[in-house]
Formats: structure tokens, sequence, C-alpha cells
């Protein structure tokens, strides 16, 4: 059975869970339930705080586990990215009231604030600055004006929070950071494994890509399909009228509205975008 670490709280959660629905697996009905085991996928979850999962990964009982690459790293586990999942995406940043820093440079004798002093230390001594570090568990962007500290580093998405509390981050991004598969460094390859990272990817393709059909006069067609030019190649049927042919095709879920644009300037018509469901690539 493949053992699994999964976030239980935070924002790594609810996506990934909804992710792992999406992919075919079995769910946990209430919180409180700390492994759950989907024997018809021979799968066993394992449900941890989203800054234990690296620790526990890397110790080798569970196989594989879903968190942020920025948690992954501040843990220093021996463990690597298999698999990017394109949510939870943020960087890391140092931020401080507008004016008192400008750079990296200004912090050393500095105390700067993180709920993530691994990744806070390791930056630190790479660029060689002696600061001093506080740990707090969340809501940092209070510490300055609380006295706590001059400095904090934290996660940034949209900067709303920094905003609010009136800081501005300084310097270039810490790190950027997305959810991930992670295994063990050095783990062996694993079929298991392997068919749930398809599982996974032919969410993140469904989720990314729609299925295009239109029909095309046949002179029209190379244009026409360097518009839609699919993973592959698209497929190509004769339609009765003679002269026209049927495209079937991959495109990038963004660019859909205007790809039917340009097909409709072509003169492509029975334009229709469907969504994809699921798939293996
Ligand atoms: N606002 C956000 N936008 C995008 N990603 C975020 C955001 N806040 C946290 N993350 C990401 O979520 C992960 C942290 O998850 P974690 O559950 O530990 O913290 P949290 O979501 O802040 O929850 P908590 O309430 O326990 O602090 C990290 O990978 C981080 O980059
Ligand atoms: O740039 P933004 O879009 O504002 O997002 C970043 C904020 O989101 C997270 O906080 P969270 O809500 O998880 O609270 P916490 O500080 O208690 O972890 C993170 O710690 C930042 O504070
Ligand atoms: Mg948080």
């Amino acid at each position: 059975m493949l053992r699994i670490a999964v976030p239980n709280k935070g924002s790594l959660s609810g996506p990934a869970s909804a992710m792992l629905h999406e992919a075919g697996y079995r769910m946990r009905k209430e919180s409180k339930e700390l492994v759950l085991v989907d024997p018809v996928n021979q799968v066993e979850f394992f449900y941890l705080r989203p800054k234990d999962i690296a620790i526990y990964v890397s110790a080798g009982k569970l196989d594989i586990g879903i968190t942020g690459e920025d948690l992954l790293i501040d843990s220093g586990a021996e463990a690597e990215v298999i698999l990017p999942l394109g949510f939870a995406r943020s960087t890391f940043r140092f931020a401080a009231k507008p004016g008192t820093v400008s750079g990296i440079e200004d912090l050393a004798g500095k105390t700067i604030a993180t709920s993530y002093e691994g990744i806070v230390a390791k930056h630190l001594a790479e660029a060689g600055v002696d600061a001093s570090v506080v740990h707090l568990d969340g809501a940092v962007e209070t510490a300055i004006e609380l006295g706590v500290a001059q400095v904090i580093a934290d996660v940034v998405e949209t900067g709303t929070s920094l905003r609010n509390a009136g800081l501005e981050v300084f310097g270039d991004p810490i790190m950027k950071s997305e959810a991930a598969v992670i295994r063990r460094t050095g783990a062996e390859d694993n079929a298991k494994v392997q068919q749930f990272l398809r599982r996974l990817q032919g969410v993140l393709v469904a989720r990314s890509y729609v299925m295009m059909d239109y029909d095309c006069r046949a002179e029209h067609l190379e244009r026409a399909v360097a518009l839609t030019p699919g993973l592959e190649s698209p497929t190509i049927s004769p339609l009765h009228n003679e002269g026209w042919v049927a495209v079937r095709s991959m495109v990038p879920a963004k660019d859909s509205q205007r790809v039917m644009d340009d097909l409709y300037e072509l003169g492509a018509r029975a334009i229709l975008t469907t969504a994809i469901h699921a798939c293996r690539l």
C-alpha cells in the first residue's frame, strides 16, 4: 500500500484534498480522522501538520507527501520535489516599515521575526549577515508594531497582509514556493508512486487544457493546425462535405477564447470547447 502524507490544516489542506479527490482517491469525512485507508486504490493517507510532512517523508516510513516547497526547505529534511502542483503559490520575503531597511546588508544586529527560521537562518548564513531570529507561529506582520522585531520574513501572495500592517518588502525574494509532491532524497523508483503521479498529472492537465473541436476548409488546415498544435498532434477527420475537415486538439484553457477568435477569422466554423475531466498523457 502506498503511504502518503497530506496536509491536515492551513492553506495547503483544502486544495490538496480537492486535487486528490479529483484524482479519484477517497477523502476523509471529518477533520479528526488522522489516517484514512483507500483499499480500492491501495493507498493510505496520513493527515499531518504541513510543517512536519517533509520530516516524516525523509524518515522513510511514508513514501511521499504533499507540502509547500518553502516548508520543505525550512525543515532541512532530506527530501526533494518530484511534482509541483500549481497551488499555494507564494514568495518568501523580508519586510519592514518603509524607509527603515533597504537591503539584506542592513540586517546585521537586527531582530527578524518569522515562522520559517530554517529558511531565514540559511539565507542569512549564505549572505554572511549576523542577525537574530525570533520564532513566531503566525500573524508575523504584527511583530514590528508590537516591538518584538524590526524586520519580518514571511510568505507573501497578494501583499495585502503587509499593506494592512504598513510594511514594505525589501531586497530580492528569498524564495518562490508552491505546493508539491515530495519524496525522500535518493528513494528508489516505485511503480505505485509513478501511478499516483500520473493521476495527479492528469488532474493538472485536465485543469489547464480544454478540448477544442472545429470544422475548416482543407486548404486552411495547416494554418489552423498551427493555432491548435495540441500536445502531440491534432486529430483530423474527413467531413461529408467535400473540401472540409474536422479538427480535434487540446488547447491551453487560458488561450482558448483567443484561439477561437483566430480560428473564426481563418474561416473555421462550429468551433466548440469542452472541459476535460481526467486524462493520462
Ligand atoms: N496566502 C497564501 N497564499 C498562498 N500560499 C500560502 C499563503 N499562506 C500560506 N501559503 C503557503 O501554504 C504553506 C503553509 O501552510 P501552513 O498550513 O503551514 O500555513 P498557513 O496556511 O499559513 O496556515 P496556519 O493558519 O496554520 O498558519 C506554505 O507553503 C505557504 O507558502
Ligand atoms: O500576501 P497575502 O495575500 O496577504 O498572503 C500572505 C499571508 O497569508 C499567510 O497568512 P495566514 O492567513 O495563513 O495567517 P498566519 O500569518 O497566521 O499564518 C501568510 O503567513 C501571510 O501572512
Ligand atoms: Mg499562515
